[in-house]
């Protein structure tokens, strides 16, 4: 196998299921086997695998594969593990521009991705980022580690308050909704949202929201749905980014749309690097020292555009805005079962929004997959709901 490290975990199963990484927790481990696999983890000390080394791993007989967002899933890797015999591959992630999933899909192979598990946690970080930016904790942080503080200062880093403020989300789909309500319920913040589709949920809950803010002799709350992006850009005070990465969102943020945000905005970036034209944007950082960016994700990971790592209104972390270990252990057991399950023949789960049942440690997960992008193109069955309603 090309030198590559791997574990081995149940070496007599009748499924050779490959992981291209080592992941979190057992249960996703224990998910696979449990269905008769034989589980193959490559443990080499490379952090980005090559699509070589993929094909070594892949080998001649494979059934199914774990990959992982770094990855370059298309026509090569797919007709390697057709040929192999393989049927399944799921990526350890919610996104999966990755993955070629027309190339799969010729295939015939089952393409699964890890939505819900990390919504929550995701959104959380986007939040963190919102506050280093806007509060400047990392510049301040740097500047006490430095010895550099004398005492107090009355514009000693002043930055902005969110309290009352407008919060514009653009891609108001899991995350972006649940970034939208913490951003609300924490600072009472209108929310504005540009999307494809409306968000009626989001909607549903900021009017109440504001209904019992009123009912407590608070200010209320407001939501708006925008037209265009523009509109989200123009008036809001923060804007974070959420959408997937296809062609209509590559580049959305570009110099011209960075021009028409408020010379002190917070801008926020979890979703994927190249939704943001990098370079344009470290241009508008150096001329606009007030504004400022809270980045998770880069144009081209790793590396960062030359000139933002020295950026003082930049604040930047390396892709861990899903990294908590609940979620890290979960998006694990999702992609496993979601390999397994399609191994085993099992339906798609019917409701991709409640993926909870999959991840209780202490009971057998639903005989389905729970979730497979190109389901309906392979005409793969789905559940009826009766295992949804039993549980
Ligand atoms: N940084 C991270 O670690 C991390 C973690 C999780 C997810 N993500 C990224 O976040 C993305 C969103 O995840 P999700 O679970 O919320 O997905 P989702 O499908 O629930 O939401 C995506 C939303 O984007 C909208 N959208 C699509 N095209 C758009 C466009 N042109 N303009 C505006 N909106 C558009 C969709 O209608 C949808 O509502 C993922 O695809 C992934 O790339 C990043
Ligand atoms: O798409 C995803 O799931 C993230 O980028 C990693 O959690």
């Amino acid at each position: 196998m090309a030198g590559l490290a791997v574990q081995i975990y149940n070496g007599g199963g009748v499924f050779r299921v490959v992981s291209t990484k080592p992941m979190p927790g057992t249960q996703w481990i224990r998910a696979l086997t449990n269905v008769g696999c034989r589980v193959e983890v490559c443990t080499e000390n490379k952090t980005i695998l090559s699509v070589e080394d993929i094909l070594a791993l892949i080998g001649s007989r494979c059934d199914g594969v774990i990959g992982q967002l770094t990855e370059d899933w298309g026509e090569t890797l797919f007709a390697a593990l057709k040929k192999a015999g393989g049927h399944a591959y799921s990526n350890m992630a919610v996104g999966y521009n990755n993955v070629d999933v027309n190339a799969a899909t010729r295939h015939g192979i089952a393409v699964g991705n890890t939505p819900g598990v990390l919504t929550e946690t995701t959104a959380e970080l986007a939040a963190a980022l919102t506050l280093s930016a806007a509060r400047r904790v990392v510049e301040a942080d740097d500047f006490m580690r430095a010895g550099k503080y004398e005492g107090w200062l009355p514009s000693l880093f002043v930055g902005n308050l969110l309290k009352g403020q407008t919060v514009g989300i653009i891609g108001a789909g899991r995350i972006g909704s649940a970034y939208a309500r913490m951003m609300i319920e924490g600072f009472k913040m209108n929310v504005i949202y540009y999307d494809l589709y409306q968000s009626t949920r989001l909607e549903k809950f900021v009017t109440a929201y504001g209904e019992f803010l009123k009912s407590q002799g608070e200010t209320p709350v407001y939501w708006r749905r925008a037209t265009s992006p523009e509109e989200v850009l123009k008036e809001a005070d923060v804007v974070s980014l959420h959408p997937i990465l296809d062609k209509t969102t590559y580049h959305l943020i570009n110099k011209e749309r960075l021009s028409l945000m408020k010379k002190d905005a917070v801008l926020v970036n979890a979703s994927r690097g190249p939704v943001i034209d990098e370079a344009a944007l470290v241009e508008h950082l150096k001329a606009n020292p007030m504004f400022r960016v809270g980045l998770d994700v880069f144009e081209d990971e790793p590396f960062m555009k030359p000139g933002l790592g020295e950026l003082p209104n930049a604040v930047v972390v390396p892709h861990i805005a899903s990294a908590s270990k609940w979620t890290r252990e979960g998006m694990a057991t999702l992609a496993a079962l979601n390999v397994a399950g399609k191994l085993k023949g099992y339906p798609l789960w019917s409701n991709p929004n409640n993926i909870m049942p999959f991840l209780d440690e202490h009971s057998q997960p639903p005989a389905a997959c729970p979730s497979i992008v190109n389901s309906k193109a392979l005409g793969l069955p789905v559940s009826d709901g009766k295992a949804e309603s039993k549980l």
